[in-house]
């Protein structure tokens, strides 16, 4: 099966390394077009993919193709494009549904929100698929996906703030940890920063094999460390009193963003629609 990968930023990457590390492909397996052809040779000497001279290449070659541009950058190239009609078409763009892929390519179309972990094959892909989609065709999709992490199929109506769990987590995670790593020095000045850091990083690996491998849930945990009258009962007690306003506070806003993102991208397919033939062919 020839896999098409075009836009080789993080995703695309992800993709490549992750596939490959798997050991469920080979780097022959893949045929990649990016815009910026140097990212493609520099990957290239790590995993020996094909590399295409155009994105059309890419289309014609592919049985499968993840495409991996930014959301807006998505619809425009696709409508340059000439899918061949059994291309299973999949974006990994947030923001872009179903039934906007579903205007530029009549065949078999999936959604995928992939995340950044899926490079050391864990992490969770989100999926949805069109009704084109033939089980043979998600059968192969979900063994690529499946070698990535772990598989969740998700709705339309969930897909945003799971998107925000899974895929936007490794981010906001890192972020949390840098906060308390800054606060730790700004309260202890004698402690090193870059220490600070060396301690979160290894404690969080050692939090997630004791979730992982002792099937422990977040309570059980919880009750292991804090003990009654302790010290760590002072610290839950402080994120009990701000991390719900915090949180509800970023799923609002993060939602807002999708909610900007589907507009523009909408829009985008309605000026298209509305232009005479002359004006599309003119504004190409
Ligand atoms: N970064 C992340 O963790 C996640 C990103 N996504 C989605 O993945 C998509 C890509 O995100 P990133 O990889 O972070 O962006 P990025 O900016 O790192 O990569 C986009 C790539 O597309 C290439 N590109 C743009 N137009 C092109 C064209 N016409 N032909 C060929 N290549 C073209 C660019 O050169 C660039 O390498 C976005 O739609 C985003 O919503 C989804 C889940 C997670
Ligand atoms: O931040 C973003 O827009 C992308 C989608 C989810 C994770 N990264």
């Amino acid at each position: 099966m020839n896999i098409g990968i075009i836009g080789l930023g993080n995703m695309g990457q992800m993709l490549v390394k992750g596939l490959c590390k798997s050991g469920m492909i080979s780097p022959r397996d893949l045929i990649v077009y990016n815009r910026t052809a140097e990212k493609a040779t520099a990957l290239r000497q790590l995993y020996p993919f094909q590399v295409a001279e155009c994105a059309q290449t890419v289309c014609q070659k592919a049985d499968i193709l993840f495409l991996c541009t930014k959301p807006l950058d998505m619809l425009p190239l696709l409508r340059e494009l000439s899918l061949p009609p059994h291309l299973h078409l999949v974006s990994v763009a947030a923001g872009v549904s179903l039934a906007d892929l579903e205007s530029v390519h009549s065949g078999p179309v999936s959604k995928v929100i992939p995340t950044v972990t899926s490079e050391e094959n864990r992490g969770v892909s989100l999926y949805m698929n069109n009704a084109k989609v033939t089980p043979s065709e998600r059968a192969a999709l979900l063994q690529l996906l499946e070698a990535l992490g772990t598989v969740e199929e998700i709705t339309e109506a969930a897909i945003e703030t799971a998107t925000i769990l899974t895929s936007s987590a490794p981010g906001l995670i890192a972020g949390i940890l840098e906060e308390f790593a800054q606060a730790a020095v700004r309260h202890t000045p004698e402690l090193e920063l870059d220490s600070a850091r060396r301690m979160l990083v290894e404690t969080m690996i050692g939090t997630s094999l004791l979730l992982e491998r002792q099937g422990l849930g977040f309570d059980q945990l919880i009750e292991r460390v804090a003990t009654k009258g302790g010290i760590t009962q002072e610290g839950l007690s402080v994120l009990g009193r701000t991390l719900p306003r915090a949180f509800d506070d970023l799923l609002h806003m993060t939602t807002e963003k999708h909610t900007l993102l589907k507009q523009l991208v909408r829009r985008q397919n309605d000026s298209h629609t509305s232009k005479t033939p002359t004006q599309k062919g003119e504004s190409q």
